[in-house]
């Protein structure tokens, strides 16, 4: 199935202004980073009042990377989608009462199509790039002729992706949905207002020119 447009999820929001940018520049889902160990990681309070402040038909996703299952549930009553970023197993994923996307970083020798029947029961497939000893965030791409056009699940791409670089990956992967943190940020954990239209703006121009 080739959806009508591509998706668009901003991750990384620690900020009333940078949501409101974002759901105005047209965001079909909000990330929001409940791992301890990111720079843009946000604690339950702050969940809170962002979830509260999200409009309706705009998802709030929870990232996490292998953390204690209470952890999960707790956020998750101010969550929509749960977004597992370390190398949490299938059964762990589904344990939850969310919906969830599994994140892959393309490490080599990465097997898509058994990954894909691993994770069945995820929404989603997020890939996202693969440096060593780092679970994600890195604001590096990879060779996006590695991913199958055949695969059995919806593909988030993620990694690296920028305002001048989106056009390009969704031509070349025609994903479900596209994903970005770090490429439309001034400094890490806030988001440039101007980079996050760019962005919106570049989906837009590459779906209404047919992808
Ligand atoms: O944002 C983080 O700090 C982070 C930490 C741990 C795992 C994933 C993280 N971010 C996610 O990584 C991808 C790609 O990000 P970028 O656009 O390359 O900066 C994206 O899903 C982020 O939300």
């Amino acid at each position: 199935m080739t959806p009508a447009r591509t998706r668009v999820k901003f991750c990384g929001i620690t900020r009333e202004q940078d949501l409101d940018a974002a759901v105005a520049a047209g965001a079909d889902a909000l990330g929001f980073v409940l791992w301890p160990g990111s720079q843009r990681c946000i604690d339950d309070a702050r969940l809170a009042e962002l979830g509260a402040r999200t409009p309706a038909f705009v998802a709030r996703v929870g990232l996490f990377v292998d953390q204690d299952a209470d952890e999960v549930t707790r956020a998750s009553r101010h969550l929509d989608l749960l977004q597992f970023h370390g190398d949490e197993t299938p059964q762990y994923c589904a344990g939850f009462e969310r919906p969830w996307i599994k994140a892959l970083r393309m490490r080599d020798g990465l097997d898509l199509h058994a990954a894909a029947k691993a994770y069945h029961g995820a929404k989603a497939l997020l890939l996202d790039a693969y440096r060593p000893g780092v679970p994600g965030g890195t604001g590096e791409t990879f060779d996006w002729s590695r991913i199958p056009a055949n695969l059995a699940k919806p593909v988030i791409l993620a990694g690296g992706l920028t305002p001048d670089n989106v056009a390009e990956a969704i031509a070349a992967v025609r994903p479900f949905a596209v994903d970005v943190s770090g490429g439309i940020e001034a400094t890490r954990g806030c988001k440039d207002p101007v980079r996050l239209a760019s962005f919106a703006a570049a989906v837009r121009g590459i779906d209404n020119a047919g992808r």
